[in-house]
């Protein structure tokens, strides 16, 4: 029915399969387009064909007719349109249905276009599932691990309204936070990180030569009164006191340790953190008796002795 509207953008030597028809009728005599009016594209037809309908003006041809008037033409919509009603009347029969099936995209299910709530907002689109409401969520395996989103965070700075902000601060600018396990906050630029990189630069034993310390010399170094804080750890002597600020737990609890054996209170404490790696770079020299005499031997004095 829309083909004509197209013939008129065609060459003009085209012509219609219908025209090509008219030419020859049921007895083979030429016919008339059935609405028996002149269309633009018969104006501009081959002249042959003109002469051939003007002689056969006023001679009266079978009008074609459709079968089946009540055949729905299919519509398709991507734009999810449909309203029961409307997708009702697209029905096909069922012989139209059948000779057309091939064309009909698979994947789009009639029920499921009928289902599209056609005062959905913009009309596009299926509407997405209704929310769970938050009691049926199943409980994740992961939630004892989640921070809580109240209460007080843990290691997270102190409340706003806390009396221990101020009072809490240590000389060094390390926090006391209220967790269970001691952690206090770090002064900035005192991360593990920032340890990590200061130990990269080189030496922070504080002494030029490898020591052999004696207990009443250990002891001596308490970190005050001038003095550096050294601390044994199986047998090797550290000078703990550049790890003070950058100290997790705090400087109260690492001072414990100076100028005595800290192995028992470290292990007791934090068994999984490794001393030497982290005190690598601070180490001072070996414990040796009180007896051994001179505490001022190089390293390789030290060693040779051992030997
Ligand atoms: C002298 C060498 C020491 C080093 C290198 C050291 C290192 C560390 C490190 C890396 C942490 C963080 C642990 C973590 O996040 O799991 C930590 C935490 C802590 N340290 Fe030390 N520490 C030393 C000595 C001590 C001593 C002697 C004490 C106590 C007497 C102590 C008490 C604590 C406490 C209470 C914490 C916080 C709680 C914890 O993390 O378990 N530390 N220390």
């Amino acid at each position: 029915r829309h083909g004509r509207s197209v013939i008129g953008i065609l060459p003009q030597w085209w012509s219609p399969p219908e025209r090509r028809e008219m030419g020859r009728g049921s007895e083979g005599k030429p016919v008339r387009s059935t609405t028996g009016q002149r269309s633009q594209e018969e104006i501009k037809a081959p002249k042959m064909v003109q002469d051939v309908d003007e002689e056969l003006e006023g001679e009266t041809t079978p009008k074609a007719s459709a079968t089946e008037d009540d055949v729905a033409i299919p519509a398709f919509t991507l734009n999810g349109d449909s309203s029961p009603q409307q997708a009702k009347q697209r029905v096909l029969p069922q012989s139209a249905a059948t000779s057309l099936s091939h064309d009909i995209p698979k994947r789009v299910e009639p029920s499921s276009r009928t289902s599209t709530p056609s005062s959905a907002p913009g009309g596009k689109g299926l509407m997405p599932p209704p929310a769970r409401p938050a009691s049926m969520l199943p409980p994740s395996s992961t939630s004892s691990l989640r921070i809580p989103s109240n209460g007080p965070l843990p290691n997270r700075g102190i409340p706003a309204n806390s009396q221990q902000r101020v009072s809490s601060l240590s000389p060094n600018g390390a926090v006391a936070t209220p967790n269970a396990r001691g952690k206090v906050l770090l002064a900035p630029g005192h991360s593990p990180m920032d340890w990590a990189a200061l130990t990269r630069k080189g030496n922070l034993s504080g002494v030029g030569t490898f020591q052999r310390v004696t207990p009443s010399q250990l002891k001596s170094m308490t970190g005050r009164k001038g003095k550096p804080a050294w601390s044994s750890w199986q047998g090797k002597v550290y000078n703990i006191t550049p790890y003070i600020p950058f100290h997790p737990g705090g400087e109260a609890e690492i001072m414990k340790a100076a100028g005595r054996d800290g192995t028992k209170l470290f292990m007791e404490v934090h068994p999984w953190v490794n001393w030497e790696n982290m005190l690598g770079t601070c180490l001072v020299g070996v414990m040796v008796p009180e007896s051994y005499g001179g505490n001022t031997a190089s390293a390789t004095e030290s060693l040779e002795d051992i030997d």
